[in-house]
């Protein structure tokens, strides 16, 4: 039998008050299992928002969402199948590194004991250690391996690695990997850095004021997308079949990037792959551009 998807919304709306404007707005979204999927967005985009009510910690407003199959947190074992990392990365200060494990072996049926150890050894956390005497970073994997030992099969992560130095967060993102794999999960992963997105996920999505601005399978998005490059003010007339997302003129020469609606066409100008940060800065740019939204509408496809 097919497994659910990892993620499911229709019309995914969430106000914080009555007088506020909607943190998200008539969310439409798919994501498929066995994904590791990048949430990117600028700052107050309702990335966290999403986050949120996918792990239960709060009500949707209106609008529906079923999280691998089900309503997020709906029971004891359905939040046992869940996994977050909050972007603070939550720890009970006074406890020590090793209470943190037991705490998490007492509240979670599966809990993986070997699978815990074996990582905080790994990462040189010393169990007797105070986690409010943890650096940033030391937190950050300690709730990593809390998340992971609960062998959930949807992790959610929060902006994880924002308080790593580089090389611990390649070492964090290289084992948040290996858990995926192991553990045969999903992963949802929210990050302003793209560099991370770019290294473990395959599925992206893009939020952008509250709405879905893109969201698919991130191989096909950049082989659907194209810089297109030409002298200065002469990239029109484009056709009908090319949408463009952003432009920008630097020096001789204008350039666009753009969606491709029919790939077997040859497209005018001189053409460049696009980067996973240029395709998601042009349709940043682009919802920046845009008026504030009015109705209800779908996503899943550029727009
Ligand atoms: N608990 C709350 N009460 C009231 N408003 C909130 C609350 N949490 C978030 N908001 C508002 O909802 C909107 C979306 O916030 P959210 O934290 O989801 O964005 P984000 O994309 O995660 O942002 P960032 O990248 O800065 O972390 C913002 O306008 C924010 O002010």
């Amino acid at each position: 039998m097919e497994s659910p998807p990892a993620f499911h919304a229709e019309g995914l709306t969430k106000k914080y008050g009555r007088r506020r404007g909607p943190a998200l707005r008539d969310v439409d979204l798919t994501i498929p299992s066995g994904r590791v999927i990048g949430l990117v967005g600028p700052n107050g985009a309702g990335k966290s928002t999403l986050l949120h009510l996918a792990c239960g910690l709060i009500e949707p407003t209106s609008g529906s969402l079923t999280v691998l199959g089900s309503r997020p947190a709906a029971n004891a074992s359905h939040l046992a199948r869940v996994g977050f990392v909050a972007q603070n990365t939550p720890v009970y200060g006074s406890f020590t590194v090793a209470e943190h494990l037991r705490f998490g072996a007492r509240m979670n049926p599966a809990w993986d004991q070997a699978l815990a150890e074996r990582r905080i050894g790994q990462v040189g956390l010393n169990p007797a250690q105070k986690a409010g005497q943890l650096s940033g970073g030391q937190r950050a994997q300690l709730a990593l391996t809390i998340a992971a030992a609960k062998r959930p099969e949807l992790l959610i992560l929060d902006e994880p690695a924002a308080a790593l130095d580089p090389l611990a967060r390649r070492g964090f993102l290289e084992n948040l990997m290996e858990f995926v794999r192991e553990l045969g999960a999903s992963a949802v992963l929210s990050s302003h850095l793209l560099g991370d997105i770019e290294q473990v996920c395959d599925h992206l999505v893009v939020l952008c004021d509250s709405r879905v601005q893109l969201a698919g399978d991130t191989r096909d998005l950049l082989a659907t997308h194209a810089r297109l490059v030409a002298p200065r003010g002469e990239l029109d007339p484009l056709p009908t079949w090319v949408d463009v997302i952003s432009t920008d003129h630097h020096g001789e020469h204008s350039s666009a990037v753009v969606h491709i609606g029919d790939t077997s066409r040859a497209l005018p100008h001189q053409v460049r792959p696009v980067t996973l940060e240029e395709l998601v800065l042009a349709h940043m740019t682009r919802a920046a551009a845009r008026p504030a939204p009015t109705g209800a509408e779908t996503w899943g496809t550029p727009r």
